[in-house]
C-alpha cells in the first residue's frame, strides 16, 4: 500500500542491475543485492521502474566496462546500478571501471549516499561509489552488501525520477519540479493547503526547509498545549482514525497473517473419490467374516485395477481409493494371513476375524468438504491451517486485506548504530531495533528509517522521505518538553499533520503522539512514542499494533486482555501504570500469576525482558496505595503465554 512513485512520476524507468563479484559469478556466493535491489524497485516500488536486464561479471574492470557501454549505449537504458566491488580489496574496481566509461561525473549522488551512510557507520568513509552519466543514461554504484546497496540506493532515490527527466529531456516534469521547489524554498511561503500538499507530495522531498524556529529556546512552552487523556480514550481515537486498507489478490504462500477479504469456496470435493480411512481390505460387506482370495492392491496415489466380488478382496491403504465393487475396509489387524507366495512376496488369500459393516472405514466423496461447500470465512485470518485448506482446494490466489508499511524512525542527536564505537555523550539506538522487531512479529512489513537528529530539517527530511514509502511512520523520542523535542512542531507546523492527541495519562508513555497527514486521498498514520525505551515498546503495543490490526482488516484490531493474580505487593503510581510482568500457571489455579520484572523505570529496557504481559494498575489513591499478593487485576497479553 506504500505510495507509488510511478503514479507521481508517469514514466517507466528501464533500469539495469549489474553485479560485479568473483564471488558471486563463480556461485561460491549468493547475490542477494542485486534480488534485493529488484524487490525495492519492481514490489516496493521506491523508484518508478522497471528492471529489464540484470547480470553479475567478475571483478575485472573490462568487463564492467564493457556492460556498462553496451546497457548505456545500446540497450539506451535510464538507469544501471552497479553493486559490488567498491571497496578496498584489489580485485574492487567497479568505480575505475565506472569512471572510465562516464561521460559526466555526477558527484552530488556520491556526497549524498556518503553523507547519509556515515550516520549509519563510520566505515562509509572508505566507500568509493562513483555516479554520472553517459549519453542518457545514469550510473549509480552500489555498495555489495544487500544492506549497504539498499540504504545507498534509498538514500539517492528522491533525486533519480528529476535526474532521469532531466537525462530525457521530459520538459514538463522538470518544469513541474523547478516550479515546486522554488515555492517550497521561499521562507514567506504560507503553511501549505490540503490540496497544496498533495500537489507538492509530487517532489516534496526534493527540499527540506522547516518553519520551526528551534533557537529561542527560553520562550519554548513551560506547559505542554496537549491536553491530558486516558488510554481508552486514546485507543478510540487511533481505532477510529486508522482506515481499512483495500483489498488485493495475494498467493496462497505469501497469505500468512493476512485477512480473508472473501468467502472461499470448494470447487471440488475432498476426497474427491470414495478413500479408505484404514491400511487392511477392500471387501464386499454382504460376504460376512471368513476366507478371501487376495486380487491385488490399492495404494494412495493410484487407480486400483478389478473388481471385488464375493468371495474376494483388495489389500488397500489410507487415503487410496476404494475400488469397484467393494463397500466396507476391514483393518489389517482384523484379519489373518492365510496363504502366500514367493516367500512372502504375494499375498494369496486371507481371513476375516469379524463380519464387516457396509460403509466401514471409508470416506465417501465429499466426507471432509463438499464441492462448492464455504471454506474460509471472510474476515478470518489466514494461518497455517487456513492456508492448508487453501491448497486443498485449489484457490492459490486469495483476495486479502494489503498490509500497511510501516516505517520506523529513532530521533536524537546522542543515538548512534549499535555496531559503531561509542563516542561520549552517546547511546546505542535500541528503539530502532525493538520497534522493527515487535512490527515484524506480528507479520507487519517494515522500513527502517535510520536516525534523524534533533533539528527541524532533519526531521522533516526523515518524515518527508517516511511519507513517500510507508502507510504508517513510527518515531521514537523528541516528543516530551525539551529543547530538542522538535517532532510535534514539525508535524503540526511543517507538515499540517491533524495533532490527534500529544499526551495520554498512563505511565509508561506520557508525552506519546498521534497524528495523521493526508496525502493524494491517502491517510498516513504518526506514531511518535516517547524515546525512554520501555515507553516506546510499551506505546507501540498499546497504540501501533491496534491500528495496524485494524488496518490490515481485522474484525478485532484490540489486544487480548485476561485476568491474573498478582505475585507479590506491588506499589501504585500517580498514574495509571502499564506494569511489565511473566504471566505463569500454578497447579490447580486456572488464572496465571503475574510476576513483576522488576524496576519499572521507562529506561530499564530489562523490565521488558521476557515480560508478556502489562500488567493495568489503576493510578494511586488515598484510600489504595499498593496492590497485594493474590489481588486480581487485569493484563494485556503482548507475548507468548
Ligand atoms: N519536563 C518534562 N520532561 C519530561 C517529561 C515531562 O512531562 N516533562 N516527560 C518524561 C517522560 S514521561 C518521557 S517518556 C520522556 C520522553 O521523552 P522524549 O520522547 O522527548 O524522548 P527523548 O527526550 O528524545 O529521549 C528520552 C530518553 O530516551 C532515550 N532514547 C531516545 N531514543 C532512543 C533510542 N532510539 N534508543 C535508546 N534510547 C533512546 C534518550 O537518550 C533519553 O534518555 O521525557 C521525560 N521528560
Ligand atoms: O511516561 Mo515516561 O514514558 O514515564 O518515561
Ligand atoms: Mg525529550
Amino acid at each position: 500500500m506504500a505510495t507509488s512513485s510511478e503514479m507521481e512520476h508517469g514514466t517507466k524507468i528501464k533500469i539495469g542491475i549489474l553485479t560485479a563479484s568473483d564471488s558471486c559469478f563463480e556461485g561460491k556466493a549468493e547475490d542477494k543485492s542485486s534480488a534485493n535491489l529488484k524487490i525495492l524497485i519492481e514490489d516496493k516500488k521506491i523508484i518508478p521502474g522497471k528492471v529489464v536486464v540484470q547480470s553479475c561479471v567478475p571483478d575485472d574492470i573490462e568487463q564492467i566496462k564493457e556492460k556498462l557501454t553496451i546497457w548505456s549505449d545500446a540497450l539506451k537504458l535510464d538507469l544501471i546500478l552497479t553493486t559490488g566491488g567498491t571497496g578496498f580489496a584489489p580485485r574492487d574496481v567497479t568505480p575505475e571501471a565506472t569512471k572510465s566509461i562516464l561521460h559526466k561525473e555526477a558527484p552530488g549522488m556520491t556526497i549524498a549516499m556518503i553523507k547519509a551512510s556515515l550516520d549509519v557507520t563510520p566505515l562509509a568513509m572508505l566507500s568509493r561509489l562513483v555516479c554520472g552519466t553517459r549519453g542518457s543514461t545514469l550510473i549509480i554504484n552500489l555498495p555489495g552488501s544487500k544492506k549497504g546497496s539498499q540504504e545507498c540506493l534509498e538514500f539517492v532515490t528522491p533525486a533519480i525520477p528529476h535526474a532521469v527527466d532531466l537525462l530525457q529531456g521530459n520538459k514538463e516534469n522538470v518544469v513541474t519540479t523547478h516550479t515546486h521547489l522554488q515555492a517550497e524554498t521561499t521562507p514567506s511561503a504560507a503553511p501549505v493547503s490540503h490540496t497544496q500538499h498533495h500537489h507538492q507530495g509530487e517532489h516534496h522531498h526534493l527540499g527540506h526547509q522547516s518553519s520551526v524556529d528551534d533557537t529561542k529556546v527560553a520562550l519554548r512552552a513551560r506547559e505542554s498545549p496537549f491536553p491530558l487523556i486516558t488510554v481508552e480514550e486514546a485507543v478510540d481515537m487511533v481505532l477510529s482514525e486508522a482506515p481499512v486498507l483495500g483489498v488485493e489478490k495475494v498467493f496462497y504462500k505469501d497469505a500468512l497473517g493476512r485477512i480473508l477479504a472473501e468467502d472461499v469456496y470448494a470447487k471440488d470435493p475432498l476426497p474427491p473419490f470414495p478413500a479408505s480411512i484404514k491400511d487392511g481390505y477392500a471387501v464386499v460387506a454382504a460376504d460376512g467374516a471368513g476366507d478371501r482370495i487376495v486380487l491385488g492392491d490399492s495404494t494412495a496415489g493410484s487407480v486400483p485395477k478389478g473388481e471385488v466380488i464375493p468371495g474376494y478382496c483388495i489389500r488397500i491403504s489410507t487415503g487410496a481409493p476404494i475400488p469397484k465393487g467393494a463397500d466396507a475396509v476391514v483393518q489389517v489387524e482384523d484379519t489373518k494371513l492365510l496363504k502366500d507366495a514367493d516367500e512372502g512376496r504375494t499375498e494369496l488369500e486371507i481371513s476375516l476375524l469379524q463380519a464387516p459393516v457396509i460403509g466401514q472405514d471409508i470416506r465417501p466423496v465429499g466426507f471432509d468438504i463438499k464441492a462448492g461447500e464455504k471454506i474460509l470465512a471472510k474476515g478470518i485470518r489466514l494461518g497455517p491451517s487456513e492456508l492448508g485448506l487453501a491448497a486443498t482446494v485449489g484457490v492459490v490466489k486469495l483476495m486479502c486485506h494489503m498490509f500497511p508499511v510501516v516505517g520506523v524512525l529513532s530521533t536524537g542527536n546522542e543515538l548512534v548504530e549499535p555496531e559503531a564505537k561509542l563516542r561520549p555523550g552517546h547511546i546505542r539506538d535500541s528503539n530502532r531495533t525493538t520497534l522493527l522487531a515487535a512490527l515484524k512479529e506480528h507479520g507487519f512489513p517494515t522500513v527502517d528509517l535510520g536516525v534523524a537528529k534533533d533539528r527541524p530539517e532533519s526531521l522533516l527530511e526523515h518524515l518527508k522521505n517516511a511519507l513517500r514509502r510507508t502507510d504508517v511512520i513510527v518515531t521514537s523520542g523528541g516528543v516530551s518538553m525539551g529543547e530538542k523535542d522538535l517532532l510535534k512542531q514539525v508535524l503540526h507546523v511543517d507538515l499540517q499533520a491533524h495533532m490527534h492527541f500529544g499526551r495520554v495519562f498512563m505511565k509508561p508513555g506520557k508525552p506519546t503522539t498521534f497524528a495523521t497527514v493526508t496525502i493524494d486521498d491517502t491517510k498516513k498514520l504518526f506514531f511518535g512514542l516517547p524515546g525512554n525505551p520501555v515507553s516506546a515498546i510499551v506505546t507501540c503495543n498499546l497504540y501501533v499494533i491496534p491500528a495496524l490490526n485494524k488496518m490490515s482488516g481485522y474484525p478485532n484490531p484490540r489486544r487480548t486482555v485476561i485476568k491474573a493474580k498478582i505475585s507479590s505487593d506491588i506499589q501504585l503510581d500517580s498514574r495509571p501504570e502499564y506494569h511489565r510482568v511473566v504471566l505463569s500457571w500454578r497447579e490447580d489455579d486456572p488464572v496465571p500469576w503475574a510476576s513483576s520484572t522488576g524496576s519499572q523505570i521507562s529506561s530499564r529496557l530489562l523490565s521488558m525482558c521476557s515480560a508478556n504481559a502489562l500488567l493495568m494498575l489503576p493510578p494511586k489513591t488515598k484510600e489504595q496505595k499498593e496492590m497485594k499478593t493474590g489481588d486480581v487485576a487485569e493484563a494485556i497479553v503482548i507475548g507468548r503465554l
